[in-house]
C-alpha cells in the first residue's frame, strides 16, 4: 500500500498541477485566455517561435487586455500589451521584478554572471550607480574618436566580400562591426572581429548566436521542469565531466557548444580586465572599463567592486551590448532595403552633411531627424527585446486584478509598440514620417518602449543608438541595398533576442559602380 501511493504521488502532483490548482483554485481562473496549448509545455513555444508578438495580437483581440495562458506544469502566465500597464509594470520597482524563475535566472547567470543583468533590488541599484557615469554624454561622444577606423575596417571587409558576390550574410558584417565597436568603447580592447584576426572570444560569439533558437529554449524548459535539473545540468561538475558526451548527443549538443563558447568568453573577459589592470592609466578616464577599476580601487563601502567582482561585469556588457545591437540593426537594414524611397530620402540627408564623400566625424549624423525616424521605426515595429519578463514580488494591482505574489507576467513590448489606440490603423506599417507627427499626447521619449523603462531601462541605450547611427549611416553613404530576391520576406527566430533567422542575405551596390 505504501509502495503504491508512493508511485502515484507524482501523479497527484501533476493532476493538482495541471487540472485542480488552474481550473479550480487560482484566484486568476476567471481571467480568459486561450486554450492549454502543448499537454506540458503549455502555450510556452507560441511565446518564444518565430512570430513571437504577431500570434499574441489575436489573444489579446479574443480575450482582452489582460490574457492569462498556461506554461509549463500548469505554471499561470499573465500577458499585457496595453502601453500602459506596461510602463506601469516597469516602474513598479517595489511591487515588480525581473522574473526570478529557475529557468530565467539560470540563462542570465550562464551568459552574463552576477551583474547589472541579473541583480535585483540593492544589489542592482548599487551597481546602477556605479556604472551610471560611464555612459555619459561625454563618455559616449570621445568614443566617436575611434568609429572611422572600425567603419573603415567594416566597409573594407563589405568591398572585399563584394568581389566575389553581391549578396551578403549582412548579419556576420553588423555581428562584427558591433563587437568590435562595444569592446574598444567599453574596455579599451581591439577584438579584432572585422579584421578576421580570429580571435577565440570572436569564434566563441560566432558559435553561441546560431544556438539561440526555440530547440534550444524548448530543451532548457523540458530540463526545468524535472526538479532541480537546470541546477544540476547546467552545474560546472556535470558541464565539464560530461562535455564531450553531451556533444554527441543531438538534443543536448547546445549544452557542449554553449559551455565551450561561455568558458572561452568568460576567459577573454579575464584577459580584457588584466589588461587594463595591467595598464594603470584609468585614473581620470570615465569609459565602463575605467569606471569598473576606479570602483575597484578607490570605492569606498558600497560603492566599492571588490576583485571577485570584476569579470562578471564585464561579461555583463559584452552579452547586454552584443547581441542587442547587432538584431536592431539587421532589422534597420531590412527596413531600408525594403523601401527604396525611404532609403533615398535617408541617403539625401546623409550626403548633405558628407557630400558622398567617406565620413569622418560621426557626431555629424547623431542628430539628423530622418536617420533617427527611420530607427525609432524599425526598433518600434521589430524590437531585438519584443518580450520583457517580470514577476509580482507582492500582490500587484493590474487594470483591476489583483496578481497573487509570484505571478509571472509577459510584458509584450512588440505589441505595445503598434498599439492601435495609439498609433492608430496603419500601426502595423513601416512609416518613419510618423515620427515628424506623432500621435498626440505621445512624446518621443514615451513613444520608444524598445530599450524598457522605469529604473531598469537599458543603461546602454545611447550608446547603442550612437553606434547604430554611425554603422547605418556609413552603409547608406556608400551603398545601395536592396532585397536579396524578390520575395525575400522576414524569418525571425527568437531566444533571448528577435533576430532574423537567415543572417540577413541582402544585396549591396557600392554607389558609383555599375548596377
Ligand atoms: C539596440 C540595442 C539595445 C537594445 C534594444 C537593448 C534593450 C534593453 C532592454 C529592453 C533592457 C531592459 C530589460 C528589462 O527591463 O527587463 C536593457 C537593459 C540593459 N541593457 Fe540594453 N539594449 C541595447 C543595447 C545595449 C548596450 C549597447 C549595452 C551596453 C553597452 C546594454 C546593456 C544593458 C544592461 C547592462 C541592461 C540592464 C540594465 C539594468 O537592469 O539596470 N544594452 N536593454
Amino acid at each position: 500500500m505504501f509502495f503504491l501511493a508512493l508511485a502515484l504521488a507524482p501523479l497527484a502532483v501533476l493532476v493538482y498541477k495541471f487540472i485542480i490548482y488552474p481550473n479550480f483554485l487560482s484566484p486568476l481562473r476567471h481571467l480568459p485566455g486561450p486554450p492549454l496549448g502543448h499537454p506540458i509545455l503549455g502555450q510556452l513555444p507560441t511565446l518564444h517561435g518565430p512570430d513571437a508578438g504577431f500570434i499574441q495580437k489575436s489573444w489579446f483581440k479574443k480575450y482582452g487586455p489582460i490574457v492569462r495562458i498556461q506554461a509549463p506544469i500548469g505554471t499561470e502566465m499573465i500577458l499585457l500589451e496595453d502601453p500602459k500597464d506596461i510602463v506601469a509594470c516597469l516602474e513598479n520597482q517595489k511591487g515588480m521584478q525581473k522574473a526570478s524563475s529557475a529557468l530565467y535566472r539560470h540563462i542570465a547567470a550562464f551568459v552574463a554572471g552576477d551583474g547589472l543583468l541579473s541583480f535585483e533590488g540593492d544589489a542592482h541599484d548599487r551597481l546602477r550607480k556605479i556604472l551610471n557615469p560611464a555612459f555619459s554624454l561625454t563618455n559616449l561622444t570621445k568614443q566617436m574618436a575611434f568609429y572611422p577606423e572600425i567603419i573603415n575596417n567594416f566597409t573594407t571587409a563589405l568591398d572585399d566580400a563584394l568581389k566575389t558576390s553581391d549578396t551578403l550574410p549582412m548579419c556576420d558584417y553588423l555581428a562584427k562591426a558591433a563587437l568590435d565597436i562595444l569592446c574598444k568603447g567599453t574596455f579599451n580592447y581591439d577584438s579584432g572581429a572585422l579584421k578576421n584576426e580570429s580571435k577565440a572570444m570572436v569564434k566563441a560569439y560566432s558559435k553561441l548566436a546560431p544556438l539561440q533558437n526555440a530547440r534550444t529554449y524548448a530543451a532548457l524548459t523540458i530540463i526545468d521542469m524535472i526538479p532541480h535539473g537546470l541546477d544540476f545540468v547546467l552545474s560546472k561538475w556535470f558541464l565539464s565531466s560530461f562535455s564531450s558526451l553531451l556533444s554527441k548527443v543531438e538534443p543536448l549538443e547546445f549544452l557542449s557548444i554553449a559551455t565551450r563558447s561561455m568558458t572561452i568568453i568568460r576567459q577573454s573577459s579575464l584577459e580584457i580586465l588584466e589588461e587594463n589592470m595591467s595598464s594603470d592609466n584609468h585614473g581620470p578616464k570615465r569609459d565602463v572599463m575605467s569606471t569598473i577599476l576606479r570602483a575597484h580601487k578607490d570605492g569606498k563601502g558600497r560603492d566599492k567592486l571588490k576583485t571577485s567582482e570584476l569579470p562578471d561585469q564585464v561579461l555583463t556588457f559584452l552579452t547586454g551590448g552584443h547581441e542587442t545591437v547587432t538584431a536592431a540593426l539587421s532589422w534597420i537594414l531590412w527596413f531600408i532595403a525594403k523601401h527604396p524611397e525611404c532609403q533615398n530620402r535617408l541617403r539625401r540627408e546623409i550626403h548633405a552633411v558628407s557630400g558622398g564623400d567617406v565620413i569622418e566625424d560621426y557626431t555629424r549624423v547623431r542628430d539628423l531627424p530622418y536617420l533617427d525616424a527611420v530607427i525609432n521605426e524599425s526598433m518600434r515595429l521589430l524590437p531585438s527585446s519584443p518580450i520583457l519578463r517580470r514577476q509580482a514580488m507582492e500582490p500587484t494591482e493590474v487594470r483591476g486584478v489583483t496578481l497573487p505574489t509570484g505571478t509571472m507576467v509577459y510584458l509584450f513590448i512588440r505589441n505595445a509598440n503598434s498599439f492601435e489606440e495609439v498609433w492608430g490603423p496603419d500601426a502595423d506599417k513601416f512609416n518613419p514620417e510618423r515620427w515628424e507627427n506623432l500621435p498626440a499626447g505621445l512624446s518621443a521619449a514615451q513613444a520608444k518602449l524598445s530599450f524598457g523603462r522605469g529604473y531598469r531601462t537599458c543603461i546602454g541605450r545611447n550608446m547603442a543608438l550612437q553606434e547604430m547611427k554611425a554603422l547605418a549611416a556609413s552603409l547608406v553613404n556608400s551603398y545601395e541595398l536592396s532585397p536579396a530576391h524578390e520575395d525575400q520576406a522576414i524569418h525571425a527566430e527568437y531566444l533571448i533576442t528577435y533576430k532574423p533567422a537567415d543572417g540577413l542575405p541582402l544585396r549591396l551596390r557600392k554607389l558609383g559602380e555599375p548596377r
